[in-house]
């Protein structure tokens, strides 16, 4: 297990605030379905094993059940709150988005998030739900309890009607972003607007939706650099300056992530994983909320 001692680069937000490239999620691979006071150690020591790997971006969710675990890792891990990046999200309580933040902090063990996100925009059922709730999301950054507020799985008529009266604009919106789901539509509007753009499931082309069109590039490529093909993956987000949130349970693979730091893709072959990744659509979450064909 080669340890890779790059510190992890950062990208800045609209705010000032530096959101370090490449992330550490509780979700998919770790959340709870059952008993969220049952403390899952394995994740509790995977998280801060991922510190000592210099991992500092850490994703969280209320739904996930890890805040806990989250909390537990960055209190025995000994590092200082400062150098950190916490990630959590709103979703179950978004009717009472002050007291979800609070009740989030409490089980985190934190006095801030450094970035607070509405998970989802699939709660509203008017666009003036939607500003609203952003404007409490406005209020939770304005007490210091949010460094930087964000959105998640917004679509670009999600995010129009957030800032036709945000007074702050989101820094972010985090949604799955992959060579077969670019949503070149919607990173548009990010780039318009200053949002940065987070991506959840960054591997799904090597790791869910194989065979396709991607797959031999991407075996040449991960070949050429002498990394595999999930760090070609997220190598890829990271040079379109996308930040990349991952995980594993496997204490190898958060290793072998890290190499995605060590090197860059051309413009050429970013554009070329481009071009194929077009020619496949696959959407891994939320496939439910999605139309089938809106790859917006
Ligand atoms: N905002 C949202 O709605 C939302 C949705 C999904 C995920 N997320 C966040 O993003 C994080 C990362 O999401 P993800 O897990 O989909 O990201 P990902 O695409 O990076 O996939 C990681 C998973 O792939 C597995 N993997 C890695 N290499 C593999 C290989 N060679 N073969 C087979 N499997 C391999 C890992 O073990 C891990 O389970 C989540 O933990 C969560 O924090 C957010
Ligand atoms: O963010 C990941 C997608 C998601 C939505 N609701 C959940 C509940 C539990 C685990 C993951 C999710």
């Amino acid at each position: 297990m080669a340890h890779v001692h790059t510190p992890i680069p950062a990208l800045k937000l609209n705010d000032g605030n530096s959101i370090p490239v490449l992330g550490y999620g509780t979700g998919t691979a770790w959340y709870k379905s059952g008993d969220e006071d049952k403390i899952d150690r394995n994740l509790v020591e995977s998280v801060k094993l991922a510190i000592k790997m210099e991992y500092t971006h850490l994703d969280g969710a209320e739904v996930y059940k890890t805040e806990p675990e989250l909390g537990l890792a960055i209190k025995e891990s000994g590092v200082s709150r400062d150098k950190l990046f916490v990630t959590t999200k709103v979703m179950r309580n978004i009717a009472d988005i002050k007291g979800a933040i609070k009740n989030s902090l409490r089980k985190l063990q934190l006095e801030y998030v450094d970035l607070y996100l509405i998970h989802s925009p699939f709660f509203a059922k008017s666009d003036s739900e939607l500003q609203s709730a952003w404007a409490t999301m406005e209020e939770v950054q304005k007490a210091g309890l949010a460094k930087s507020i964000g959105v998640s799985n917004y679509l670009p008529q999600h995010i129009e009607a957030t800032l036709k009266t945000a007074k702050v604009v989101p820094a972010c919106n985090q949604i799955e972003f992959h060579p077969y789901l670019q949503h070149s539509q919607l990173v548009e509007v990010h780039k318009k607007h200053g949002i940065a753009t987070v991506a959840y499931g960054p591997l799904t082309a090597v790791t869910k939706a194989k065979p396709g069109p991607v797959d031999e590039y991407m075996a040449s490529l991960a070949k050429k650099y002498a990394v595999s093909e999930g760090e070609i993956s997220l190598r890829w987000c990271i040079d379109q300056d996308v930040v990349a949130i991952t995980t594993s349970a496997k204490d190898h693979r958060l290793s072998d992530y890290l190499r995605a730091t060590t090197f860059k893709l051309t413009p050429a072959e970013i554009k070329k994983i481009k071009e194929l990744g077009e020619q496949k659509h696959f959407r891994g979450f939320w496939q439910n909320k999605f139309d089938k064909d809106d790859r917006s």
